[in-house]
């Protein structure tokens, strides 16, 4: 393989004719002496990867005494880690890129060679731009750091819907541990999760645990409780809206909650309240894995992992046509029941230590303690509204006793819900409260009677309350944010 000569003068120091030709040999000709002596290393090679010409501080770099013995090699086996193969191979430059050599990086670039009459690649040019980054070395580290907490703000961005991780599901019944297992093999899995159980069971916990759990778990954990949202808007909640897509929409796009769950987890609370025509295109979604936003006919690619639950019977929906069949069985591929909190009394005791111990982190009060008596007094609670009614009961009997360090059976008394009327004096006369009071006071018996006639399940307690449900979500959010006093 004959060695280019850099002080050839037949090189015209023409610019390459057109852009494109691409560069040619006969261009780049009369920069070799410059390279020769300004870069630290500098080849060229021809059509098939071999050397052609090495300059003498490359061959120094690389500690080779002989460059003639070089020249003819296959470059790959002369300068380690090199990219010329790959630059002749597809023709394509590569303008900048650190090449590990020993213990330093060394800044390169690499330029492909056209022949002058066919335009094909006929070899290829590199030379060492930076052979000491240590100048460079506080803007690469500045730079590392901003891309470490540009990953870390990301990561925790996505992060930001799921809030509890497996330990958050409390509980060490035979039947809780058989939820975490299940839980954990979910957790494993790409596959719909299905949980059932009745309301304040953990059903959200247990579906943010098991997105943390899994290979999304650094990716958006996203929850649509689909009872709470009104009917009309509920396609324009999971799929999206192009602008203008009917009177009154938004001039901007609104991306859909599946849109936002891209990558990550889709919660579906509530999915038994989902109405017939939004599950046809829940289970297109799910079975092709695309979504139409509203007015817009172009589908878009979706790659998310849907974990639904439910208080309701699903089956008998199935049976009774209320709940399409393929759904159902789409979303049903790992079923978990999770017990209502009377089937495992046994963690009463641990769940009150964990959530007084919640109540005081967010009160910054310090911890209150509760009696073997009081602990005793709570397995005789039905407990239909389960651990968030119990939750509600230990708070709301903190409200009602200042200062109080230790929960014994009195205090709990006050607290505890659905007290029998008699309880309270036929003789006196009670005292005379503004009428809002009043009013909030008969809503919040009126819906926990209602939820505790369905056991919870809080589309039938809308309908016997001749409310809409998502009127009864609200109602209830207002009391979490307004414990009663
Ligand atoms: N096993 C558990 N351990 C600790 N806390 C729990 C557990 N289960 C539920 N909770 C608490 O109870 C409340 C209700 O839980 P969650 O919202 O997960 O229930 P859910 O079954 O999804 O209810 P719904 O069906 O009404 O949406 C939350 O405050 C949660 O922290």
């Amino acid at each position: 393989m004959p060695r280019v000569d850099p002080s050839d003068s037949d090189a015209k120091a023409t610019l390459p004719g057109s852009l494109g030709e691409g560069l040619t040999l006969e261009a780049i000709r009369p920069l070799f002496p410059l390279f020769e002596h300004a870069s630290t290393g500098a080849i060229s090679v021809d059509a098939e990867a071999r050397l052609t010409w090495i300059n003498d501080s490359y061959c120094r770099l690389l500690g080779i005494e002989d460059p003639a013995s070089a020249i003819g090699r296959p470059v790959a086996e002369v300068v380690p880690h090199t990219r010329m193969p790959e630059v002749v191979r597809n023709g394509r430059p590569i303008l900048l890129d650190i090449m590990e050599f020993e213990d330093h990086q060394l800044v390169v670039m690499r330029l492909p060679l056209h022949d002058r009459k066919s335009g094909k690649i006929s070899g290829a040019v590199a030379f060492i731009v930076f052979d000491d980054l240590e100048p460079l070395t506080p803007l690469i580290g500045k730079y590392r750091r901003l891309q470490n907490d540009l990953a870390a703000a990301r990561r925790a961005l996505a992060k930001r819907g799921a809030r509890y991780d497996m330990g958050d599901f409390i509980g060490a019944s035979p039947s809780v541990l058989e939820v975490k297992r299940r839980a954990r093999l979910a957790a494993a899995r790409a596959t719909p999760v299905l949980l059932l159980g009745e309301t304040g069971t953990g059903k959200e916990v247990l579906a943010q645990a098991i997105h943390g759990a899994s290979p999304r778990g650094d990716s958006s954990f996203v929850a649509v409780n689909v009872a709470a949202v009104p009917e009309n808007l509920l396609e324009a909640e999971f799929f999206g809206v192009v602008p203008g897509a009917f009177t009154g929409a938004d001039r901007r796009p609104r991306q859909g909650k599946f849109q936002l769950a891209d990558g990550g987890t889709l919660f579906l609370d509530e999915v038994g309240d989902m109405p017939l025509a939004v599950q046809a295109k829940l289970l297109r979604a799910l079975q092709e894995g695309e979504v139409e936003p509203l007015g817009s006919n172009e589908v878009k690619r979706v790659d998310v992992r849907v974990i639904a639950a439910t208080s309701c019977d699903l089956e008998a929906m199935v049976a009774e046509g209320s709940f399409r069949s393929d759904l159902y069985y789409r979303l049903n591929v790992l079923r978990i029941r999770v017990p209502p909190l009377r089937e495992r009394l046994a963690d009463l005791g641990i769940l009150c230590e964990t959530i007084l111990g919640k109540l005081a982190q967010e009160s910054g009060e310090s911890r209150a303690e509760i009696t073997n008596e009081a602990v005793m007094l709570l397995h005789q609670h039905d407990w239909p509204g389960n651990i968030r009614e119990l939750r509600n009961t230990l708070e709301q009997t903190l409200a009602l006793n200042e200062a109080c360090h230790v929960i014994d059976a009195p205090e709990l008394l006050a607290a505890l819900p659905y007290q029998p009327l008699e309880r309270h004096s036929r003789t006196t006369v009670a005292p005379i409260r503004a009428m809002a009071e009043v009013v909030a006071e008969a809503e919040r018996t009126a819906l926990q009677n209602a939820l505790a006639a369905c056991r919870g399940n809080k589309s039938r307690a809308a309908r016997l309350l001749g409310i809409p449900r998502s009127v009864l979500y609200e109602k209830l959010a207002k009391l979490s944010e307004k414990p009663d006093t």
